[in-house]
């Protein structure tokens, strides 16, 4: 499982937010994206799955050029937006939230096409017990919502998730335990998170991509979380964290 960047180069509003770009993301593992706000984060995930199209430039998945072609990325990639874009008082349940969208995945007639099994194991891998299957998703907590919205990208199996701030908006209780669901699911997948607080999944990272719209450092966190390179990309919005212990807060 294999993402490979090839010189992308993309413009939103006539703007250069990502000039070529060359990476490869590999896995199983995770990869995060940092980046200040604006940095182009969402917008390489987007070019990713093909939905913003390239000024210039290649995305290979498995040695296959997707560039800007969404379809050929079914079962491939499953992919996660920011909550804040979702609708999030939709009238489901957890269950029928996550069924749906399996059966999206399903060819025609899919609508009768029903695994439970996919179901179970999708809510199950992403951490969400069995009490909690036939809530509405408006009565959830923030971790336990996002949890719902990890479950149906893993419906499908996709060897590849893309998550945007899977971590932002929840309590720092329920960031830690999403954090160690990740942590274990990239022992299997290939998983890249966009993300405004490195430390809290570092102990699983492989690889961090710093980003500042067409400026870009790619390497093990041990090279990206250094003062030279953090100072280059933040100015001063860092600071170190005494041992590596950090409070985390509920704003990200
Ligand atoms: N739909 C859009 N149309 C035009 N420009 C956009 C659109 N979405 C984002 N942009 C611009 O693209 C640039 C990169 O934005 P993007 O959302 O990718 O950054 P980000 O790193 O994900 O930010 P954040 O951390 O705040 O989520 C910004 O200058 C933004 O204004």
């Amino acid at each position: 499982m294999e993402i490979k960047l090839v010189d992308l180069t993309v413009k939103r509003n006539n703007t250069l937010v990502l000039s070529n770009l060359n990476v490869d993301f590999r896995g199983p593992g995770l990869v995060q994206i940092i980046g200040p706000n604006g940095a182009g984060k969402t917008t390489l995930l987007l070019a990713i799955l093909g939905f913003v199209k390239p000024v210039k430039g290649r995305v290979l998945i498995d040695n296959v050029d997707v560039t800007s072609r969404p379809e050929t990325l079914k079962g491939r990639i499953g992919y996660m937006p920011q909550t804040s874009e979702l609708e999030l008082n939709a009238p489901f349940t957890v269950w029928e939230l996550v069924d749906c969208c399996f059966r999206l995945h399903r060819p025609w007639p899919r609508l009768f096409k029903r695994d439970s099994k996919a179901v179970r194991n999708a809510l199950l891998r992403a951490g969400l017990t069995e009490e909690l299957w036939h809530k509405r998703v408006s009565e959830l907590s923030g971790g336990e919502r996002q949890r719902v919205f990890l479950a149906r990208t893993l419906v499908a199996d996709p060897p590849i998730l893309l998550l945007d701030e899977p971590l932002a908006n929840i309590d720092p209780q329920g960031r830690a335990l999403l954090a160690e669901t990740l942590g274990r699911l990239s022992e299997e997948k290939l998983i890249v998170v966009t993300s405004h607080d490195p430390l809290i999944m570092v102990k699983w990272t492989k690889m961090i991509l710093i980003l500042n719209k067409t400026l870009y450092a790619y390497g093990p966190p041990g090279e990206v979380l250094v003062p030279e390179v953090l100072s280059k990309f933040y100015g001063l919005g860092w600071e170190w964290v005494e041992k590596g212990v950090h409070i985390y807060d509920t704003h990200r």
